[in-house]
């Protein structure tokens, strides 16, 4: 293997319109100096989500966006999905937020349909987020991982750091959310003697499967 990454490129587009995820995705990368520029910088269009899978919507995004900057893409399906709702918002986690981006609104209609369902007790409060990431490259190749992090849903939502759900989202072994952890906290990754890479939330996790994809004898000399 090659000291550069098999798919990264020394430019990559981060296929994603979302503010929060950015910012993540440029803090996982920030070790490796890629030149990282986003979708929306490149004024990108945002495909329509027309995929039943988190994988799926994940490759829809990266394959559309390396078609059309010519760059190495990598895109993130995620979302919250609650056990008792029979995995909803899941895939339509942002939807739920409508196109105001409402997310008290999101937040509070999940609480709604957890008290339809009578779940008070945090055993009846289950709940998981999922990342699926898809790094593709113009030339029609892609490379597909996911990762997830199980947890509890609270009410009333705690903290005011990350975005969407954050604030009603309690790791399992944690007091606290995800809005109330530091972005190294709920992102940061740990690297074993391996080189492998592991973390807290699900997008730390499933950027650990990534680079363990791409680099499957461990990290580039
Ligand atoms: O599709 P892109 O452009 O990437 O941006 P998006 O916000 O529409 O992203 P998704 O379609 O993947 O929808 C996922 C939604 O799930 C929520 N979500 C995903 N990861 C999250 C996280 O780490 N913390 C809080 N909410 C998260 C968040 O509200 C997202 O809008
Ligand atoms: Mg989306």
């Amino acid at each position: 293997m090659t000291g550069q990454a098999p798919a990264l490129g020394a430019r990559l587009v981060i296929a994603t319109h979302n503010a929060g995820k950015l910012a993540e995705f440029r803090e996982l990368l920030a070790p490796f100096g890629l030149d990282v520029v986003s979708a929306g910088e490149l004024g990108l269009p945002e495909p329509e989500e027309t995929g039943t899978t988190y994988a799926e919507n994940a490759r829809i995004k990266a394959e559309t966006a390396a078609a059309l900057s010519g760059l190495p893409a990598l895109a993130d399906d995620s979302g919250l999905a609650v056990q008792a709702l029979w995995g909803a918002p899941g895939i339509f986690s942002a939807r739920w937020a409508g196109p105001d981006k409402d997310f008290t609104g999101a937040m509070a209609r999940v609480e709604e349909d957890l008290q339809d369902r009578g779940a008070t007790a945090p055993e009846q409060r289950r709940a998981a987020f999922v990342a699926a990431l898809c790094l593709a490259t113009p030339d029609g190749d892609g490379l597909d991982v996911e990762g997830a992090v199980h947890g509890v849903i609270v009410w009333p939502p705690r903290g005011t750091l990350g975005f969407g759900y954050d604030p009603m989202f309690q790791p399992d072994g944690f007091d606290r959310t995800f809005g109330e952890m530091a972005s190294d906290e709920k992102h940061g990754v740990v690297w074993d003697g391996a080189g492998r890479a592991t973390g807290l939330s699900h997008r730390a996790r499933a950027f650990g499967e990534l680079m363990a994809a791409l680099y499957p004898e461990g990290p580039p000399r």
